[in-house]
């Protein structure tokens, strides 16, 4: 894609003739020379872009693709500065006012009554405040919020959330608006984890990871997963290295959010109105997507690593009554049997492994992890059961998306699929499962870069990637890459 780019640019040097303006000599020339330039520091940014290992955030809207992307600049990078905190308010301020705005719209929807009178004033002002864009706020407004949270019906609503659009974050702000409203607020690095803000245009970050005493440089791409933000995805398929792919466990009980940036904050009851009427199921649309990205040809021979996330939600879902039976029964004949899914021990053990709060006992010794007694195994066999949908989805036993013709075994051969149980505000989790992603990472680079050698022949039809001789790879590793390179180009 890069190329193509170039190739606009030095084919568009104006001559004077077929259809462009006419430019003197000397302007002719001056502008070749600035065509010149302009290729040779694309080319040069191009080759500097080869030596850093690209990876994809994919996956639906509010997955926690951006969560991962914080994760990364906490572990990997210096974390946020004093002033980066502080920009975060403003995002906190609309996640609070949000909150509060699909709760009262939503009480309209499902007959739940204020419980408390005084709630009436409070809940006006906060309709008050749907269109507004901007952040600011007064004491009044943080009482009102206060008032309303405080309030049983309110609270009725929250435990129905399943039934309309809440940002997960709702209850953790909302608990805490008396720190949030003091003017000495900073917020922690979990408040930045939990806060919402939707992504719209393609973000990247980058880092340098030690390994084997080299340093491995990453970049990784965030793109928005919602409907209207996943044609953008296309343009940043170029020489991917691995897909991380956030498929959220704990959705199996709600629609899709109505795909618009107007819904990042609910400006008027008819915009709640669209939302309420989108029904389509957000594990469903999860699946697809993923289906799709696991059978695109562009993406043959890049592997996913996937992120099966929001297992802390799953479980507080699960202790609330919420079943992902429900869904099933809406689908008859699609998904596999529920009650009759098998959960090895082995499986017991990895999802408990990852699972937030063991302690380091639980967490450093497999045998003491299957003993955790504080996760109920209806948790544990749902996430199991979501785990095998994408599982089957990968081996072709299962097909989500009809318009997709599922590609025969051997089409997959130079791409897998590996799966972590992640709780993406966990620090401890990502940092762990992270660490997992980067071997795997490099050692599907490195495969991937042989393989490349193996079919390009001595006679020249294809030459091994310009990169494999800058490649920043830890030193044994690389050498021996190197090593293998030469021997197949001998040969
Ligand atoms: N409790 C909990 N919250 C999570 C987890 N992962 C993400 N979240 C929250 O879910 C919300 C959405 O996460 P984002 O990272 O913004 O999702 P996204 O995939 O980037 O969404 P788009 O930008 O719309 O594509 C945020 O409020 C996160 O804090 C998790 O594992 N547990
Ligand atoms: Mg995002």
């Amino acid at each position: 894609m890069q190329q193509q780019v170039m190739a606009c640019f030095g084919g568009c040097v104006p001559e004077g003739e077929g259809g462009g303006p006419y430019l003197s000599h000397h302007e002719a020339k001056v502008a070749r020379l600035r065509d010149k330039e302009l290729t040779k520091l694309l080319n040069k940014q191009h080759k500097e872009d080869l030596k850093r290992l690209k990876i994809l955030l994919l996956g639906t809207g509010e997955s926690g693709k951006s969560t991962i992307t914080k994760q990364m600049k906490i572990i990997h990078i210096n974390g946020y500065s004093f002033a980066e905190r502080l920009e975060k308010i403003k995002d906190i301020i609309r996640n609070v006012r949000e909150s509060l705005l699909s709760m009262v719209g939503a009480m309209h929807h499902l007959n739940i009554p204020l419980e408390n009178a005084e709630s009436r004033a409070s809940a006006d002002f906060i309709l008050d405040q749907a269109a507004r864009q901007d952040t600011e706020t007064s004491e009044e407004f943080w009482d009102h919020c206060e008032k309303l949270w405080s309030d049983c019906g309110v609270q009725k609503c929250y435990d129905r959330s399943h039934e309309y659009q809440l940002i997960d974050c709702a209850k953790y702000f909302l608990d805490k608006i008396g720190e949030i409203r003091s003017l000495n607020y900073a917020p922690s690095d979990q408040d930045i984890l939990r806060c919402r803000a939707i992504t719209t245009s393609i973000q990247h970050i980058e880092f340098d990871v030690p390994d084997a005493g080299q340093s491995v440089k990453f970049r990784v791409y965030d793109v928005g997963g919602q409907q209207g933000e996943r044609k953008k995805w296309i343009q940043v398929f170029d020489n991917v290295v691995a897909i991380l792919y956030l498929g959220d466990t704990s959705c199996f009980d709600q629609t899709l959010r109505e795909d618009t940036s107007k819904s990042r904050l609910i400006e008027s009851l008819e915009i709640f109105e669209q939302v309420w009427n989108n029904s389509k199921s957000r594990l469903i649309e999860s699946l697809e997507i993923f289906e799709q990205v696991w059978n695109n040809r562009f993406l043959r021979p890049v592997s996913i690593l996937l992120f099966l996330n929001k297992i802390d939600i799953l479980a507080e879902k699960i202790a609330k009554g919420r079943s992902i039976k429900d869904l099933l029964a809406q689908h008859p004949g699609v998904f596999p049997d529920y009650d009759s899914c098998p959960v090895s021990s082995n499986e017991r053990i990895e999802f408990m492994d990852a699972f937030p709060g063991g302690t380091e006992q639980t967490t450093k010794r497999r045998s003491r992890s299957s003993s955790r007694t504080d996760i109920n195994p209806e948790v544990v066999k749902t996430a199991v059961y979501i785990k095998n949908l994408f599982t089957r989805i990968v081996r072709g036993e299962l097909s989500i998306n009809k318009t997709i013709q599922p590609h025969p075994k051997e089409w997959h051969q130079n791409h897998s699929c590996e799966y972590f149980y992640t709780c993406a505000v966990d620090t401890n989790n990502v940092k762990k499962v992270l660490e997992g992603c980067r071997t795997l990472i490099i050692r599907k680079h490195l495969e991937s870069v042989i393989l490349s050698c193996g079919t390009s022949g001595r006679n020249g039809q294809q030459r091994a990637p310009e990169v494999i001789p800058e490649m920043t790879i830890s030193g044994h590793r690389y050498a021996v890459v190197t090593a293998i390179v030469l021997a197949i180009e001998e040969q």
